[in-house]
């Protein structure tokens, strides 16, 4: 990433709204501001095959689903956050192998640390566990608030907005893609 060109951006935010960036409060701004993006867009950088090397040789019949996994990612059209939680599912093939159940966790940051919309953060994490497992079906939904709804624009804290992508058998077959839906929103 290059931190002087964010560096200098943040600057001209700052100038452009009529601050003064040389006042003291502000003067590490440009270069904290820099950090930060550093570490929200950090997915920028990253392959996510990387968490893939590392596969098990184990059979599991039924669905492999992780719930409740909160992300924080940024909307690309308002640079401002938008963040929930994540549910992934996949149905291992016969012949295919198991992941780590970290790894579907990891594969959520590494789209969610991009500018992004919430439609295609929930694509590429389902697309991304088909071409890494090869597995019989994938399931990704995500429940997120979006800060340039809720402080700002039309201004409606608390509304979610829920995206679904359903691939392979999940998507061909009703009773699989009804057991997966029922395992994800289960009553708590
Ligand atoms: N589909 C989708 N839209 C998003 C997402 N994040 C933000 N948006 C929307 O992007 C749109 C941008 O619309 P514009 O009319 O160009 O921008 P705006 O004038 O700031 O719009 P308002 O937010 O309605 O004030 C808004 O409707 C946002 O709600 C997302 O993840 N997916
Ligand atoms: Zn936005």
């Amino acid at each position: 990433m290059d931190n002087a060109k964010i560096e200098e951006g943040v600057r001209l935010i700052l100038e452009g709204v009529g601050e003064d960036p040389n006042r003291e409060g502000l003067l590490d701004t440009p270069a904290r501001v820099a950090r930060m993006y550093n570490e929200v867009f950090a997915g920028l950088e990253e392959n996510p095959a990387k968490h893939f090397q590392v596969t098990f040789d184990e059979h599991h019949d039924g669905i492999v689903l992780v719930r409740d996994i909160p992300f924080y990612s940024m909307c690309e059209h308002h640079l401002v956050p938008f963040f929930g939680t994540a549910h992934v599912a996949y149905l291992p093939s016969e012949e295919g192998r198991l992941c780590g159940i970290s790894k579907l966790a990891r594969l959520v940051d590494v789209f969610a640390k991009r500018p992004q919309v919430q439609e295609r953060l929930t694509a590429q994490v389902a697309d991304t566990l088909m071409e890494q497992l090869n597995p019989r079906g994938v399931a990704v939904v995500m429940e997120a608030e979006h800060m340039c709804m809720s402080m700002r624009g039309v201004k409606k804290p608390g509304s979610k907005t829920t995206t679904s992508v359903v691939r392979g058998l999940f998507e061909s077959d009703p009773v699989v893609k009804a057991e997966v839906m029922s395992l994800i929103f289960r009553p708590v």
